[in-house]
């Protein structure tokens, strides 16, 4: 039986049954508010083993499957009460065949796990296993692997790659066992590659864990694991790096790379903050204009009065306050490439001018009348749908198609779920390197918070976010009560009539398990500093098993002062 970190052995019968639950009287008494007080009756009749769910509350669970009145048992079996984990073993017999989920099973079992990291705050990590030879059988591989799992992980396979399951397993501890799961294919499979992603820290969805981790397998040395996590998905792009991870993003960089050989101007479309100004970088830096300037251009944010002056140039005493003369953008832009963000904000005079700059590659600075040669690659961008802009009469017909010979879509942060936790990581390691404070890490719970929130303001917002809770967050981890109210706030409540007497200030109420996590971690931190760092009389002053005490060390990222584990004691 695993609870937490901990695991006991129960013996079962020849012949009959135990229960298992909460209440005094159970055979098998489980203390955990997620098992019912008479939840399942586990025995053997004739020689073969059964679980039956005796109504509880949160069901019963067998290799993620839900147990209906009665089913048999086998040896290898994953049995999940609540938030308790019960693995089946025959005793008398050697160690049962270790059977592989299929896919389905495989995201139940996940699912299940993704829900004890959101109660009991600790991790789970999902390898993946891309093995060279396509002819060792599936079967042998997870024969091979059997004797070095653990009986609580899961093994199956999900798109032809096999995947195994690590409860409670992250960090250091899941990349040596990663490796060593590698080693023991290896020798039958020949080059073996392991990905490694991990919830919290990867994003708390089983697509987007089971994606990291395939992803992260194909990038890996044969032989060798990869850990999942921003710099995997860093997209160097000269002096910027964007990190890319969906596969519409992909496909995007993939089509922006190919433009980008070409002298086509590109239009992009996209909501405000998706990082349009990123994939024009993109388009420059793989031309054969990237030697030449980037000159980017907010039309949204210039007064109608200073834009033509801005794009065109000026010369002296072309008007009040021009008391030299001045190149334009375009002008500065030549041999390199233009971006025009928001480029429906132009107004139809400068649209006029514009398409005639790009026309005749000419420019006329204000004030004077020589025509000078520009030569331009133009890129531009728009959160508006432009062919409406050109029905509506807002925007000239001739320069949209001017300026959408290739005509690209960015599309919104809340339809990239497996870049976001990696944008979240990567903005946290970037704000923290900046501040100079050691790195501070997400919590599942504000992992949801974040993979709940819509993003309006898409990476941009992200970024915010996260730079705001970098300031607010005491360390070492964020808490969703370290993120800005407006992503904390809960849907508005459905009005109700207010009752006489009420308070006109409800009370705000933290959520529970945070709650729990803080006063956890400072519970330990005040044992460690009363035993002047010795564990095992911390662990026990607030009665606590040593392996969870030791285990929850590292979750909770505290150093003892004088860093004196059991193995010193
Ligand atoms: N994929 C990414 N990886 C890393 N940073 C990103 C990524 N996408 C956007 N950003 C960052 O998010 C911020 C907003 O991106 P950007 O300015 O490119 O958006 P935009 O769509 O051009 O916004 P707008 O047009 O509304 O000004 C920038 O700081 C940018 O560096």
């Amino acid at each position: 039986m695993v609870q937490g970190n901990t695991s006991t052995l129960v013996p079962l019968p020849r012949e009959g049954s135990v229960v298992i639950g909460r209440a005094a009287g159970a055979d098998v008494l489980v203390e955990d508010a997620s098992v019912s007080r008479q939840h399942a009756r586990v025995g053997v009749a004739e020689g073969e083993a059964f679980i039956a769910d005796l109504g509880s509350h949160n069901g019963v669970r067998v290799n993620g499957e839900r147990v209906q009145g009665t089913r048999p048992l086998d040896g290898g079996d994953v049995v999940t009460l609540g938030n308790v984990t019960l693995v089946f073993h025959r005793g008398e017999r050697p160690l049962p065949e270790r059977r592989a989920l299929e896919a389905e099973g495989l995201r139940a079992r996940l699912s299940e796990e993704l829900d004890r990291v959101r109660g009991s705050g600790l991790a789970v990590s999902v390898l993946a296993l891309e093995v060279e030879s396509a002819r060792v059988p599936q079967g042998e591989l997870v024969r091979a692997l059997h004797g070095a799992l653990r009986l609580m992980d899961g093994v199956g396979q999900v798109g032809g790659t096999l995947m195994v399951l690590m409860p409670d397993l992250a960090g250091e501890e899941a990349e040596a066992a990663a490796a060593h799961l590698v080693s023991v294919l290896s020798p039958l499979a020949g080059r073996v590659r392991g990905g490694l992603a991990s919830a919290p820290g990867d994003g708390m969805q089983t697509d987007a864990l089971l994606g990291a981790a395939k992803a992260a397998a194909l990038a890996a040395e044969a032989g060798g694991t990869r850990v999942s996590g921003p710099s995997m998905y860093r997209l160097a792009l000269g002096e910027r790096s964007v990190v890319v991870a969906d596969a519409a993003l992909t496909r995007l960089f993939e089509l922006l790379r190919r433009l980008a050989a070409s002298p086509l101007p590109v239009l992009i479309h996209g909501e405000t903050g998706a990082g349009k100004e990123n994939a024009a970088w993109a388009v420059h830096h793989w031309s054969p204009r990237s030697a030449q300037p980037f000159v980017p251009l907010n039309c949204a944010a210039l007064p109608e009065s200073l834009v033509e002056a801005e794009l065109f140039g000026h010369e002296r005493g072309a008007f009040s306050g021009a008391d030299r003369a001045r190149a334009g953008l375009l002008e500065r832009a030549s041999g390199g490439t233009l971006f025009l963000d928001e480029v429906a904000e132009l107004s139809l005079p400068i649209q006029a001018k514009l398409l005639r700059a790009l026309d005749q590659q000419v420019i006329t600075r204000l004030g004077d009348s020589r025509e000078r040669p520009v030569d331009l690659r133009v890129v531009a961008a728009t959160h508006r749908v432009l062919a409406d802009e050109v029905k509506a009469g807002r925007f000239r017909q001739d320069l949209f198609f001017r300026l959408s010979a290739a005509v690209v879509m960015l599309p919104p942060l809340r339809d990239r779920p497996r870049e976001l936790p990696l944008l979240a990581r990567a903005f946290l390691e970037d704000a923290c390197a900046r501040a100079g404070r050691p790195p501070l890490h997400l919590s599942a719970a504000t992992m949801e918070v974040l993979g709940a929130h819509a993003w309006p303001g898409n990476v941009r917002e992200l970024k915010n976010t996260v730079e705001y809770a970098v300031a607010t967050s005491p360390g070492p981890v964020v808490e969703p009560s370290h993120l800005p109210e407006s992503l904390r706030a809960e849907p508005e409540p459905e009005a109700e009539p207010r009752t006489e007497g009420r308070a006109e200030t409800p009370r705000t109420f933290q959520n529970l398990a945070e709650e729990l996590r803080t006063l956890e971690r400072q519970r330990m931190m005040e044992a460690l500093e009363a035993t002047g760092g010795v564990q095992t009389r911390a662990a026990q002053l607030i009665g606590m098993p040593l392996r969870t005490f030791a285990f929850k060390l590292k979750q909770h990222r505290i150093v003892p002062s004088r860093g004196r584990g059991p193995a010193d004691e």
